[in-house]
């Protein structure tokens, strides 16, 4: 099976059930998995089964919904109150990916909206409400990364060396992925690129998910070290840096993997541009600088062993361990959207951005 061929995740009405890629098994086994409780929900993405701010967030939402045909009250409020509790549950099982709370909110407001301005105002409606609602956060992730590419090629040219970080590909959303979906794009209009991808520790997304797939879609890819990236921009190798986000400050300050920070001081070293790729649901205007987000810690062992069958540290060795870091704005040459590309200063760049969505309903599938 061709991992380019699958969505990362999906609906599956009959069985009831979310349905992901385990990405905690590639690239050894692709295997999927069936979410059907609210556990096995906030496992996955604990578990980073499935991962990545865009598919996070499909995943919450799609989640949310085979949540909501298990409540059975037929009272509004009673039925609101279960589904805000799990609604919570679910947003607590990862901190720095605003594409969750994101999601969950929308699928929230979407009810109440519904239930407030009448309608068939019963369980089936209700029901039917939150499942439009689903499929159109997963259909939209679709379009908008198919966006995200469009613009986004348009700042490289055929040939060119291109560094990424961690994994922003299709692993990371439904399709197209956000910093990959240039180099697809680009390909389909019969552009190669040469792409370099950090192995990224400790959990090496790059290796085992970002190096996999890109070569699953025939893409020239060259996996190397974190250490390395110097090394090749040294040599001319790389012409511009493309990584996605978990969170975009609304001064342009950019949370992702960490390591992308320690990418971006080098990139400006050598004058290479870096951009952020970013659907608008990352950029959470009410943060106000990278100083506010909140940074996932996780367990010392992703550190210590995981990955590896032996482990690689000294037992009870000091570990810290934080899952992402923020890249100021100042070393981001520009954060790449599906309604155009933001530039400094970014409060005013993204205001445009936000109006132009505003302009079309905030809907881009209607803008098409
Ligand atoms: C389009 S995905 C953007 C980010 O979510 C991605 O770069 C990243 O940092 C993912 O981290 P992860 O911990 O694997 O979920």
């Amino acid at each position: 099976m061709n991992i380019m061929e699958v969505d990362t995740v999906r609906l599956d009405e009959k069985k009831k059930a979310v349905v992901i890629i385990d990405q905690t098994r590639l690239p050894g086994q692709i295997e999927f998995l069936e979410l059907k409780n609210a556990e096995e929900i906030w496992r996955a993405i604990y578990l980073l089964q499935v991962r990545g701010a865009p598919a996070i967030g499909v995943c919450a939402a799609l989640g949310l919904y085979v949540l909501a045909e298990q409540i059975k009250e037929e009272d509004y409020e009673a039925f609101w109150a279960r589904l805000k509790k799990v609604s919570d549950y679910l947003n607590s099982s990862r901190p720095t990916a605003v594409n969750l709370s994101w999601a969950l909110e929308r699928m929230e407001r979407c009810l109440e909206i519904y239930h407030f301005n009448g309608g068939e105002d019963d369980r089936a409606g209700w029901l039917f409400c939150l499942h439009e609602e689903a499929l159109k956060i997963y259909a939209e992730d679709i379009a908008v990364c198919r966006r995200l590419g469009e613009y986004g090629m348009s700042l490289i040219r055929d040939g060119d060396g291109i560094l990424t970080h961690c994994n922003a590909g299709k692993l990371a959303a439904v399709r197209y992925g956000t910093a990959t979906a240039p180099i697809y794009v680009g390909m389909e209009a019969g552009n190669h690129y040469r792409v370099f991808c950090d192995e990224t520790r400790p959990l090496l997304q790059g290796a085992r998910l970002t190096a996999f797939e890109l070569q699953a879609a025939g893409v020239d890819t060259t996996l190397i070290c974190d250490n390395m990236s110097a090394s090749v921009m040294k040599r001319g190798w790389v012409d511009a840096v493309f990584v996605g986000c978990d969170r975009v400050a609304a001064n342009g300050d950019t949370a992702n993997k960490i390591g992308t920070s320690v990418l971006a001081a080098v990139a400006r070293q050598y004058k290479i541009p870096v951009y952020v790729v970013a659907p608008t649901s990352t950029i959470d205007m009410r943060t106000a600088s990278g100083d506010d987000i909140v940074i996932e810690e996780r367990k010392p062992e992703e550190v210590t062993e995981m990955w590896y069958s032996e482990r690689m540290a000294p037992e009870g060795i000091k570990v810290y361990n934080p899952a992402f870091d923020v890249t100021d704005h100042s070393l981001i040459a520009g954060i790449v959207t599906e309604y155009g590309i933001a530039r400094a200063p970014y409060a005013e760049s993204f205001r445009d951005i936000f109006a132009r969505k505003e302009a079309c309903g905030g809907d881009l599938l209607v803008q098409n």
